[in-house]
């Protein structure tokens, strides 16, 4: 009752306007009834109303993470977070308001805003004519990978014995072949003219003469080695390269070497080759920096798509996948379950109903019917007990909150991960799992609760990447009977995660300090006298990682599905098949899951997506598939899409940049325009208010003449242009309210 009666001034010094005594005594209700979420949301629209959007929008999270789903929450959050500039945030409030009403006009105004918010932004930071494409080679590193030094003795007996190149070979009394001399001289100038002119095998025997006449001088020996080269003689092209002493070879010796062992498939002399030609380049030849990652991506990933109608390459865009043949509409490419999986933040996700180390789910009947089944018929009871399938859950035994559907599972995960980051280990951890199912909240040092974790993706996630390297690099310490990890041991544990780029142009450091000092401190002491120290470019490197490549997956078979197809099996005069149909309505939800494939990660993004990723449990655990969308040809990229392609191209791409930290350089982003201020082709500006056509069928590419039209027709156009359909023709109006309802694949 006292609680009634100042509710209710306070709600009268709210709507006098009295912001400061409103949120005094909201305050007072809050210290009285802490779990109460509706004096958090009132508070917080005190705050809004004083412009205090920090606080208004702590408030809004606190409420929504004591379970609050109102359209009051969704409109606070949405607005204070949108004027935060948290635009990921604002977005997950107003989708509460979107499952309520969708067609409340103050949401939609909002959602508005925030699209605005997000294309001003865009603006702001010079749209298109700010966009620099990054160099994806600049962040791919040529480091060997362990193991390297003894895979290289082995191309080095195959050189020797199949292709009878000896280590060394004498090659005395060399002076720098600069001049040639006499005949030497002359023969070399014919030869080099009969090459230029196609006449290979005469210039070769010319530069044989020269050679013989002058044997150390470099240059003859690598015009030789360009001549056989062409001719397909690759053996012989090598052995002039390497007769030719390390300290004289010129960047193009160790260029045309790379491509020689790459051709021969002796990858690691060619990245070693190539690699002496980026040293020599100070790193500026692009060109040779990208031949070394195509051999490296080859050498990784050929063995993973052997039986597959796809390779994984490199591009402009880094690493992308190809069709190795054609491919029809709708033919699985691959299945792949993760290297690694973590928690997603979403509210609707109950990890205790499914399996911590596989994803699968562990619904058991109790879990799904409720109490409706102690009322069921008996024979029905029975068809339960007898078919809904038996999954021997288990519990960490430590700290009996995580959950595996195996003992297998369970004791995988301790010695994979869970053993230095269970929840019982200590009070970092335990923190840091409470902050995970509060969605990211907790409180922070200055002991104010607040949200302090800004991705979709579980700080759990990042955690369990460090504890797999660790426990990786342990076992392996005290596999060889060490007292603490050797560099090698340390890089070995880390090396399956060098597969994944990581590109970002933030400091996840500086503006997650909380949960970098809960990290830190989990992994300060790993048992066993390790240490690890996670310095902030590590956890930054980390944190990118997991935003450009985490994707989300489910796994799509539970209990209840198996308990359905058992039940759909019964015969037609067993009638208690058709009794428990009433009982099988509602499907169960799909615990959302994130997590790093090898393979799936290497698709781009195009705003014309030619395949789609989907769940699907693969050898028993949640996975991926993907799927050809259309038919692919050969030789043709393949492209998955990362967020709602009905968005306009502005939005989908301040979308992509904001989300992804990467400007879109689709074929439908560039051959669609932004509006009819603007030619879309030759990108001329309309003047005194006139505007451009729009092309005809999509109402997606603005031009100022017919030849723009025809040339932009001819230049790709034609493979991006469709014809508008009503429900997108808002989005090519700018007037896309689609986002409001539709959820980022990724
Ligand atoms: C999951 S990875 C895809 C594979 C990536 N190319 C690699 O080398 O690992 C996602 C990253 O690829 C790049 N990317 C993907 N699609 C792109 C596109 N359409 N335009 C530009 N960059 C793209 C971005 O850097 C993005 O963060």
């Amino acid at each position: 009752n006292l609680n009634m009666t100042e509710d209710k001034t306070a709600t009268e010094d709210f709507q006098a306007g009295k912001y400061a005594e409103a949120v005094e005594k909201y305050s007072a209700l809050i210290n009285a009834t802490p779990n109460f979420s509706s004096y958090y949301l009132k508070r917080g629209q005190c705050y809004l109303k004083s412009n205090k959007y920090k606080e208004a929008l702590q408030d809004a999270q606190k409420a929504s993470s004591l379970g609050e789903k109102s359209m009051e929450l969704a409109m606070l959050g949405g607005k204070v977070a949108t004027k935060l500039q948290m635009y990921e945030e604002a977005y997950r409030f107003y989708k509460i308001g979107v499952e309520l009403d969708n067609t409340n006009t103050d949401l939609v105004e909002g959602l508005r805003n925030l699209q605005q918010a997000i294309l001003d932004e865009y603006e702001l930071e010079g749209g298109e004519d700010a966009e620099k494409g990054y160099s994806a080679v600049d962040f791919c590193s040529q480091d060997p990978y362990p193991g390297d030094d003894k895979l290289l003795q082995i191309e080095q007996k195959i050189l020797e014995n199949k292709h009878n190149i000896q280590d060394t070979i004498p090659w005395k009394d060399y002076k720098d072949g600069g001049e040639f001399r006499g005949q030497a001289s002359e023969a070399a100038i014919e030869a080099h003219s009969l090459m230029v002119a196609g006449k290979l095998e005469e210039a070769v025997q010319k530069f044989t003469f020269a050679i013989e006449t002058e044997p150390n001088n470099a240059i003859l020996r690598r015009l030789r080695s360009e001549a056989y080269y062409i001719m397909d003689d690759k053996i012989n092209s090598l052995r002039d390269l390497w007769a030719i002493p390390k300290n004289q070879r010129r960047v193009e010796v160790w260029r045309l070497g790379g491509q020689i062992f790459h051709d021969l498939n002796l990858p690691l002399h060619a990245e070693l080759w190539f690699k002496n030609a980026t040293r020599l380049t100070d790193g500026k030849d692009e060109g040779v920096k990208i031949l070394f990652q195509r051999t490296r991506i080859q050498r990784l990933y050929a063995p993973l798509c052997n039986n597959l109608a796809i390779n994984v390459e490199f591009s402009d865009f880094g690493k992308c996948v190809v069709a190795k043949k054609a491919i029809k509409e709708g033919e699985e490419l691959f299945t792949e379950k993760p290297l690694i999986m973590g928690q997603v933040m979403d509210k609707d996700n109950n990890f205790a109903l499914s399996c911590d180390n596989c994803a699968a789910s562990i619904l058991t009947a109790e879990d799904y019917f409720g109490s409706t089944l102690e009322t069921m018929e008996p024979d029905l009871k029975e068809l339960i007990r007898e078919s809904w399938p038996d999954i021997p859950t288990v519990a960490c035994d430590k700290c009996q909150k995580v959950k595996y559907c195996s003992e297998d599972c369970r004791r995988q995960a301790w010695v994979s991960q869970h053993e230095l980051i269970c929840p019982a280990r200590s009070e970092a951890t335990k923190k840091l799992h409470e902050i995970s199912q509060n969605l990211g909240h907790g409180v922070a040092e200055d002991g104010v609760w607040k949200n302090l974790w800004d991705a979709h993706f579980s700080p759990l996630f990042l955690a369990r990447v460090w504890s797999s390297i660790i426990s990786a690099a342990k076992h392996m310490m005290k596999e060889s009977d060490g007292s603490v990890p050797t560099a090698e041991q340390w890089a070995k544990a880390r090396s399956p995660f060098r597969k994944f780029m990581a590109f970002g142009n933030s400091s996840a450091a500086d503006s997650m300090p909380t949960i970098l000092n809960l990290i830190r401190e989990i992994f300060k002491d790993c048992g066993d006298g390790v240490q690890y120290k996670i310095t902030d470019n590590e956890f930054n490197g980390r944190y990118f990682q997991a935003v450009c490549n985490l994707q989300t997956f489910s796994s799509p078979i539970t209990p209840y599905h198996r308990f359905m197809t058992r039940v759909s099996k019964l015969g037609a005069e067993d009638t208690r098949g058709m009794r428990m149909l009433k009982y099988l309505q509602t499907t169960p939800h799909l615990n959302t899951y994130c997590g790093l494939f090898q393979l799936q990660s290497c698709l781009n993004h195009s705003c014309t997506n030619n395949v789609q990723v989907s769940d699907a449990e693969v050898e028993g655990y949640g996975g991926v598939k993907v799927v050809a969308k259309a038919d692919i040809k050969k030789g043709d990229e393949l492209f998955t899409t990362y967020i709602d392609t009905s968005m306009p191209r502005r939005l989908r791409r301040a979308w992509l940049f904001r989300s992804f930290n990467f400007w879109c350089h689709c074929h439908r982003c560039e051959f669609e325009g932004d509006g009819p201020e603007v030619c879309t082709e030759c990108q001329k500006k309309a003047e005194n208010n006139s505007l451009f056509l729009a092309c005809g069928q999509c109402h997606r590419a603005w031009y100022c003449s017919v030849p723009c039209q025809k040339s932009a027709w001819r230049r790709g156009h034609r493979k991006i242009c469709r014809k508008t359909k009503s429900s997108t023709d808002a989005a090519a109006n700018q007037d896309s309210i689609e986002l409001s309802n539709k959820e980022p694949e990724k």
